[in-house]
Parts: structure tokens; sequence; C-alpha cells
């Protein structure tokens, strides 16, 4: 497959109905790199899932370009399909049948034979950890195996790019944190994947490159460390010293990589891009003032924080 899995440009999505015009995305662009971990960040409303289903040819944009695994989601949208796994944001199983069989019609339909079909279902499920539930009915199984069994099914005729929709949207920590280890060892296989979040701790863990989107439009989009970068962020060192730390204060801003530093009682605030080294060095010329060290207190910059500098707003979850 070519180096771009994903690409946009100025995409859109206008709704018009009776209660007013809304603009759910308003002219996207972004490129998502072949086997990236890529992440739509967003609060509720963003645009997410109009996007993802605009991606996976649910839904027809009403201005700009998406090519998906090279083809155009409008006019070639079987050969997207082709490439393309996708796991909704509700579930979408079918109720009355087992997970072995929801996996096995996905395959049939895919043009699997029957006995490849079923052999790929049980293998998926066992890799899933669902293997002794395959006979299962859906309506049988928790929250965070129904979730598994939908990503068994979307990878069912081995799409090149899974998109998932708020994939953990509504599970408990632990079956989340199960379920990132099951996108990361995808993802190791060589599978781009494209997941939108509400939750900042999940895109800061998973993914390579987030784009930030609010209103329909990227706020910013990058490797994390960019974005925080980008956006001027500084982490904050807090050092608490059982003594006066104003006689360090002057010495603390002339340290490589240090954009500030202040004094508030017997707290010393360092401000800077670049913590590493910096910290240890504090804490020595501490000592050569004849400074204890009583607290430390480490703030690096967040998602947060992130979406709070580039729009001024708290963001809404
Ligand atoms: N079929 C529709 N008709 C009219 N407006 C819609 C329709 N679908 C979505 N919208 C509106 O478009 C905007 C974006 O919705 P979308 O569902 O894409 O956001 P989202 O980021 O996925 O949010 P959520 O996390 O709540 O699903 C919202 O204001 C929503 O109300």
């Amino acid at each position: 497959m070519a180096d771009v899995a994903v690409e946009t440009s100025e995409l859109r999505k206008t709704y018009v109905s009776s209660s007013g015009v809304t603009e759910a995305v308003a002219g996207l662009t972004l490129r998502v790199g072949a086997g990236e971990m890529f992440g739509l960040l967003g609060p509720n409303g963003a645009g997410k899932t109009t996007t993802i289903g605009m991606l996976t040819t649910r839904i027809v944009p009403t201005g700009g370009v998406a090519r998906v695994g090279g083809a155009d989601v409008v006019r070639e949208p079987i050969a997207v399909k082709r490439h393309i796994g996708v796991v909704a944001q509700y579930n979408n199983l079918d109720r009355q049948l087992t997970a072995c069989e929801n996996l096995e019609f996905r395959g049939r339909y895919a043009g699997l034979p029957a006995k490849e079909a079923r052999r790929r279902a049980i293998e998926l499920l066992e890799r899933f950890g669902l293997g002794s539930r395959a006979t299962a009915r859906i309506t049988e199984m928790s929250g965070g195996q129904a979730q598994r069994v939908m990503i068994a099914r979307a990878l069912m005729h081995r799409p090149d790019i899974l998109f998932l929709d708020e994939p953990t949207s509504g599970l408990d920590p632990q079956t989340r944190v199960n379920l990132w280890d099951i996108l990361r060892e995808i993802r190791a296989g060589g599978q781009t994947i494209v997941l939108s979040t509400h939750y900042m701790e999940e895109a800061e863990e998973l993914c390579d490159r987030i784009a930030i989107i609010d209103r329909g439009a990227v706020l910013a989009c990058g490797e994390l460390a960019e974005l925080k970068t980008a956006t001027g962020l500084r982490t904050v060192l807090t050092l608490t010293y059982d003594g006066d730390p104003e006689k360090i204060v002057e010495q603390a801003r002339r340290l490589a990589g240090v954009a500030d530093a202040e004094v508030s009682e017997n707290r010393l605030r360092v401000f800077t891009l670049a913590p590493e080294g910096i910290l240890a060095a504090l804490v020595s010329a501490g000592q050569d003032a004849g400074l204890a060290l009583a607290d430390v207190r480490v703030v690096r910059p967040s998602l947060e924080t992130v979406f709070l500098a580039l729009t001024g707003r708290e963001y809404r979850d």
C-alpha cells in the first residue's frame, strides 16, 4: 500500500434540517501515514463520528475530497471498503447470532469460502481472548467482550486500515486498558488505525499522531510532543525548600532549557520545554546554597492544557 493511508482536503458535511444548518465537518484537511495509529481527538459534537462516517463511505460529504487506501470515498466506495474495517461507536452486532457466527457472516460477505471464514473467525476470537465465548450469543456478553467481537469482525477480511469510533466509550477502566493492548497489537502487525476519542489520556497513551478537532475543524495536528511545543506549553517544576530559594533563582534562570523561574515563599517554580536534567541541577544548586529539599512537583503539559491553549476554552467532556 502507498505511504499515505488516508488523505482529506477541505472535507465538509453540512446538515440542513428544519432546526437549521449544522456544519458538522467544516473543511477538514489531514493526512494519515500507512502504519500509523492516528487519533481524532475532540469533545462531544466536534464532528468525529461524521468524519469517520465519510471516510468509511457511510456518510456522503457535501464538499471536499477524501481518499482512503488511495481510493476516493465518493467515486470509488467499493474500493475503499476493501481497504477498511470499521468498528462503530455502538454495538451493531447481530444479537440473534453467536460471536463466531457474527464473524463468519462478515467473512462470507467479504467473499471468503465457508471453511476459511470459520477458521479465521475462530482464530480471531482466540487472539482476542474470546475462544471460550465463540458460541455465546451477543446478548450474553459484557460490553468489553462485545467490543472485542466488533474489532474481530472488522478484521475478518484483513483490511489494511481500521477505523474505530470512540472504541472505549462507556467501558470500565480495566476493560479499556485491555482494549488498548489489543489496538497496540493490531498496529504492531502493520495495520493503520484511525480512532476517534474524547478521552485525552487515550489519545496520549495510544496515538503516534493526533488531530485535535473542534466544531468540525482541525485545531492542531501532529505528534503530541510537537503539539505541546507548538503551543508553547511548558513543564512546571515546583521545588519546595526548607529555606528561601531566592538565593538560587538567578542560577535557575541561567540553566540551559529554563524559560523562566520565580519564587513564591519557600517554593521555586521553574518553567521549561525540556525538563530533562534540570531537576538534578536544581537539587544540587539548593544543596550548594545550604537549602534542603522538602518537596518536588512536576506538572507536564497535557492534552487538556494544549486544548485550553489552542481554544482558550475548557475541554468540554
Ligand atoms: N444527521 C444529522 N443531522 C443533523 N445534524 C447532525 C447529524 N449528525 C450529526 N449532526 C450534528 O453534527 C455535529 C457533529 O456531530 P458528530 O456526531 O460528528 O460529533 P462527534 O464528535 O462524533 O460527537 P459524539 O462524541 O457526541 O458522537 C453535532 O452538532 C451533531 O449534532
